[in-house]
């Protein structure tokens, strides 16, 4: 922290934040309602009716790993715009001094359409859907595992129980999604000057190599000190939505 804000001052810290908050909308409602439409079909039970005919959770699992992998498509280019801005660790422009590669989000989606084609856009999704497919599995498990421990049978969570349930939802799927988290940002990153890794499996070894197995936990606290407050009040806003319109 002190080093960002030594080099880029406080707005070193918002890098890259407008693209991730227009996304964020689109990406948890197709997450959200890929995996009740996906419940629905496994089990033929309205978000109601839940309460009294818990789902297995083999099915929520399944439900989870569907929305994890649908998610990850529609997040992948604003996923990478954000990495590549955050990325780039020169000072804001100085009199004299050159521009940075990106000036902002659009710019930065519009340089890598011309330099690299729409595929470009999609770098890193194949790391991103490995990422997400079994950890939102976790995330929806562990939400569910752990209203129902605190719940009296057929009623609705409290609050409170919503709000602990879904920060450690957060953290236990940020802890299980934190060593495919590092691939995917270095395969992200690659090909930005001259590529580095011939694949996934490449930048797993060579990663392994030259930092040794802690390189898969880099990263693990942030990611899950931001998880808690983020999914609390997700999984708040997800439940009470539905009571409401549902
Ligand atoms: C890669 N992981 C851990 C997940 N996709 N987890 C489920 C949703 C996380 C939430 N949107 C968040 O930003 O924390």
């Amino acid at each position: 922290m002190v080093k960002i804000y030594r080099h880029e001052s406080l707005l070193g810290f918002f890098k890259g934040m407008s693209f991730p908050i227009a996304s964020i909308a689109v990406v948890n409602s197709v997450l959200f309602g890929v995996y009740s439409n996906t419940l629905l079909v496994l089990t033929a039970t309205s978000h109601q009716e839940r309460r009294a005919q818990p789902p297995s959770y083999m099915h929520i699992f399944l439900a989870g790993c569907t929305g994890g992998f649908l998610q990850a498509y529609c997040l992948a280019p604003f996923d990478l715009i954000k990495v590549r801005l955050q990325n780039q660790t020169e000072p804001r422009a100085q009199p004299g001094s050159p521009p940075p590669r990106y000036q902002g989000p659009v710019h930065c989606a519009a340089s890598i359409f011309r330099e690299e084609g729409p595929r470009g856009l999609f770098r890193g999704a194949w790391a991103l859907t490995l990422r997400d497919t079994p950890t939102v599995g976790i995330y929806f498990i562990t939400y569910e595992g752990l209203c129902r421990q605190y719940t009296p049978e057929g009623q609705n969570p409290s609050s409170a129980t919503v709000l602990v349930a879904g920060g450690f939802a957060g953290i236990a799927s940020w802890v299980a999604a934190t060593p495919l988290d590092v691939i995917k940002s270095r395969m992200q990153m690659d090909g930005l000057r001259r590529r580095v890794y011939q694949g996934m499996l490449d930048c797993m070894v060579s990663s392994i190599r030259q930092e040794g197995l802690g390189v898969f936990f880099r990263g693990v606290t942030i990611n899950s000190a931001r998880a808690f407050p983020v999914n609390a009040v997700t999984f708040l806003s997800y439940e009470y939505l539905l009571r409401w319109w549902g």
